[in-house]
């Protein structure tokens, strides 16, 4: 009988071929023309883009991805290729496990003629955002299908939706929060999360429910994919395995662009808020990331540390992220076995 071999496309977000101003640009461009990023029509939206964000904005980030960069390239893609390889150790010749992102190299396009070159039987696709969000594993979800949709054979494709709750995810993060913990004592833990415009949340909310208010605090059937009440219920899960009170930590809102109102409460501003409140020493997660990136090494690890010391602040400790770790891969690994 012929073998059924299983294709795994793992998708990250994407990051600048190199960090000069130019590939910083191209990658600007490509990420902020998707529509479930930037959510208006066509035409202000290229505006918006190429006339005014990607010329401003990439001499900047391209500063800040120069001071990321490492031997490896960005971190977002060397763990990236770092996981497909132990992945595909574990789940053996029974699986072809391929990496692709959405924006910039190397693309989905080429991870699945990856798939398609050893005829997978079917296709599982894991976006590697643990939360749902339009702009992330939604924008995966549709740029996949619409390059199978293409083919000529169209396999079956089950979409991993997010894998917010799941028990390794949590255990990988509550282990590297531990260690960080076992050697110094904080006041607060923030759990400092991507943030999305309101008007995300808004759209995706199911017959009206998610109005931003206490919606998101509770986690049930109508707003299982409310990217806000999934930060939310993950912050709950880190903090039970963490053994933490309810005012032991908070759930915070970060990196937000241009003038809408983004979901809150915003990092920067909590951050102040807990100096004034005395609480000197914090330690913050950043669980939207599964690997080192810009939002995480350089936006919490340091921009935040500076204006929580200008605020008064003594230690600002951030949590690594899960990049290679053996228990992120083995939560990988169960995703994959049970789809
Ligand atoms: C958790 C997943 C992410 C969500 C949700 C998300 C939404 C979102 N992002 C922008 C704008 C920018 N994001 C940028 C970087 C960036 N974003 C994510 C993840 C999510 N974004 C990652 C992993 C990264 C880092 C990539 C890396 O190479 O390290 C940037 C570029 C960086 C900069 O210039 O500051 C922008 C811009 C919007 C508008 C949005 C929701 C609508
Ligand atoms: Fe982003
Ligand atoms: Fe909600």
């Amino acid at each position: 009988m012929a073998k059924n071999t299983i294709g795994v496309l793992l998708v990250n977000l994407g990051t600048p071929d190199s960090p000069s101003t130019g590939d910083v640009r191209k990658y600007l461009k490509e990420f902020l023309m998707d529509g479930r990023v930037i959510d208006i029509p066509v035409v202000p939206r290229t505006m918006l883009v190429k006339g005014i964000i990607a010329p401003f904005r990439a001499p900047k980030s391209a500063k800040e991805y120069a001071k990321l960069w490492e031997d490896r390239g960005s971190p977002l893609k060397f763990y990236g290729y770092d996981v497909r390889d132990m992945l595909q150790e574990k789940l053996g010749s029974d699986y072809k496990v391929a990496l692709g992102m959405r924006y910039q190299s190397p693309s989905i396009e080429e991870a699945l003629e990856e798939l398609r070159a050893v005829n997978v039987s079917r296709i599982i696709v894991v976006p590697l955002f643990p939360q749902y969000a339009s702009a992330t594993t939604g924008s995966v979800s549709e740029k996949v299908n619409s390059i199978v949709n293409k083919w000529q054979i169209i396999p079956s494709i089950t979409h991993i939706n997010q894998f917010m709750d799941h028990p390794k995810f949590i255990e990988a993060f509550a282990a590297n929060g531990r260690e960080m913990m076992s050697k110094q004592d904080y006041d607060h833990i923030i759990f400092s999360y991507h943030g999305v415009p309101e008007r995300h949340i808004k759209k995706g909310s199911v017959g009206n429910q998610c109005q931003l208010s206490t919606c998101c605090n509770v986690f049930h059937e109508r707003n299982r994919y409310c990217y806000r009440a999934q930060c939310f219920y993950t912050s709950r899960l880190l903090a039970a395995a963490l053994g933490l009170k309810e005012d032991q930590y908070t759930t915070t809102f970060q990196s937000r662009l241009g003038k809408d109102p983004w979901i809150q409460p915003y990092t920067d501003e909590f951050l102040k808020e807990l100096s004034e409140k005395g609480k000197k020493k914090v330690l913050a997660f950043s669980p939207a990331f599964i690997a080192d990136c810009l939002e995480t090494t350089l936006e919490v690890g340091e921009e935040f540390k500076e204006e929580f010391m200008e605020a008064g602040g003594e230690v600002w400790d951030l949590v690594p992220s899960l990049n290679d770790s053996p228990v992120w891969v083995d939560c990988l690994e169960d995703l994959v076995r049970k789809s």
